[in-house]
């Protein structure tokens, strides 16, 4: 990658956003709903069966909750933020050396202008993004700056696989199948992502990412406290997630849409931009492997209920979501 397709390498040059960078006037940051907010799950309540109608309730109706008392250490929340945050504001050439190291992208960093063709809209968004199977692959492949960067990433991502599958076999319960269904092969190629928002000089006009719904199966993610930039699209209005101090956003995504046969929501969201500070943010992707095929868990279908949608394997959902975007959701209907 060239050092200038990185925002973070230019954006303090410009008084006004570039070209490249302005958003069609329907896809513009606009009103949002006043008063509303996402669901609260509690992880921590004395009656298990309170946080199961929680969690299926938020699933059902917005596919977005944000988690409290789920066990993970406050600190180690501060610091991964923070190792990212130093990561993006290492120099454009140590950042491209320290994700480099693997000739098949197991790390990459990458912005919009390199994964997207060049003529569309581009996004006011840096992202650092790695792959982290259970087995511990790939780790020789990691930044080794900042200094704790590695000890850090090995300690949070054991942390979002514990509470990831905590979250699933919530949700599977909550379906009525096997707490266990999406353990294994479904979920056993996650990713992280720490994106990096830069400030920017004209937010109106532009999206740190568009409206979509995540490749996954959930979503976690780790949000600074005190900038409103995510929203959810929900009966056609925008709602702002408010982040909770020491909360996790958790979503829905695609692939546990189509599991539960649209019983749960992947939910539209975006980011928007502000012209204050950089936001920095950890996504964590709960996802399956390649060669898993995705389709309505059968046992929901057994009783008579309409299979809503084809089977794919996620490698092909993938190649078709990367190339087409949300083109591609109708054609996963049966
Ligand atoms: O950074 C955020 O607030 C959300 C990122 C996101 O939607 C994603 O990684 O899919
Ligand atoms: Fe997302």
């Amino acid at each position: 990658m060239d050092h200038d397709e990185l925002v973070s390498s230019w954006f303090h040059l410009h008084s006004s956003v570039p070209f490249s960078y302005v958003q069609l006037p329907e896809a513009r940051p606009g009103i949002v709903a006043s008063g509303k907010n996402i669901p609260v799950v509690d992880l921590g309540l004395h009656d298990p069966s309170q946080t199961l109608k929680q969690i299926l309730n938020a699933s059902q109706e917005y596919g977005f909750f944000q988690v409290i008392n789920h066990g993970v250490p406050k600190e180690l929340m501060d610091d991964t933020l923070n190792i990212f945050k130093e990561f993006h504001a290492m120099p454009a050439e140590e950042k491209i050396r320290e994700s480099s190291r693997d000739p098949n992208g197991s790390c990459r960093l990458y912005s919009s202008r390199e994964v997207n063709n060049k003529d569309i809209v581009q996004f006011w968004r840096d992202t650092l993004r790695h792959f982290c199977p259970p087995s511990g692959e790939f780790i020789q492949f990691l930044p080794q700056k900042p200094a704790k960067y590695r000890e850090l990433f090995v300690k949070y991502t054991q942390e979002m696989r514990t509470l990831g599958l905590k979250i699933l076999e919530l949700l599977c319960e909550g379906l009525g199948l096997d707490p266990k269904y999406c353990c294994g092969g479904l979920s056993d190629s996650p990713s992280l992502l720490g994106h990096h928002y830069p400030p920017c000089p004209e937010p109106s006009l532009t999206l740190g990412a568009p409206k979509h719904r995540d490749p996954t199966l959930v979503t976690i993610l780790l949000q600074e406290k005190d900038i409103n930039a995510l929203q959810i699209f929900k009966d056609g209005e925008w709602i702002v997630v408010e982040p909770i101090p020491y909360a996790f956003v958790v979503n829905i995504g695609l692939m546990l849409q189509i599991i539960s046969n649209g019983r749960f929501i992947g939910a539209e969201h975006r980011v928007v931009t502000n012209s204050g500070i950089a936001r920095t943010t950890v996504a964590y992707f709960i996802r399956p492997t390649n060669e898993q095929i995705i389709e309505p868990a059968k046992p929901l279908i057994s009783s008579g209920v309409r299979h809503k949608y084809k089977s794919i394997t996620y490698e092909e959902f993938l190649r078709n979501f990367m190339s087409k975007g949300s083109d591609f959701e109708p054609e996963l209907l049966l």
